[in-house]
């Protein structure tokens, strides 16, 4: 990690991989403009104060997508430090429950399953993240809640 790292702007995110029943994963686009514009992300957002990570999900999930899950076990957090901004990413497994995601905040919306995930160009802190995945794949043998 360099030694700058302390004074670059620091991002405390809630970060949800949320299942279908079909075994999908909800994934959205970031818009063009902006920091990492085009590149596919895992919902979630920024921590407000007083918020616990798993309400800030909630809160995210529902401004973001307009949908309704059900935040589970944390899956992982990951520090990663960009060229111009620190990130905590604090990642729970989670449900669907209803609704039908819209692209509210972002460009565009996919679900697509595990495999598929490789195809689409994310961040660099997401390699960890698509990495546990894979893994608790392996150990329990099911993608989650199974
Ligand atoms: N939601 C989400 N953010 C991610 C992922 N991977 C990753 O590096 N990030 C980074 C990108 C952003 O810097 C930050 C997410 O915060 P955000 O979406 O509220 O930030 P932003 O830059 O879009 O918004 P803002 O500061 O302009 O309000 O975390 C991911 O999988 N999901
Ligand atoms: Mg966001």
């Amino acid at each position: 990690m360099s030694q700058t790292s302390s004074l670059l702007p620091h991002k405390i995110i809630g970060v949800a991989v949320i299942w279908n029943d079909q075994e999908q994963i909800l994934i959205d686009r970031r818009r063009p403009e902006g920091s990492m514009g085009g590149l596919w992300e895992f919902p979630g957002g920024k921590i407000e104060s007083g918020e616990t990570i798993p309400e800030c999900i909630l809160r995210e999930i529902d401004e973001e997508l307009g949908i309704e899950i059900e935040v589970g076990e944390h899956l992982i957090t990951i520090d990663h430090t960009y060229t111009h901004l620190r990130v905590t990413l604090t990642v729970h497994q989670c449900r669907h429950l209803t609704g039908v995601p819209q692209a509210l905040e972002c460009d565009e919306i996919r679900w697509v399953n595990l495999e598929e995930l490789d195809q689409f160009a994310f961040p660099k802190a997401n390699f960890q993240i698509i990495a546990a995945l894979r893994q608790s794949k392996e150990v329990k043998g099911s993608n989650f809640f199974g």
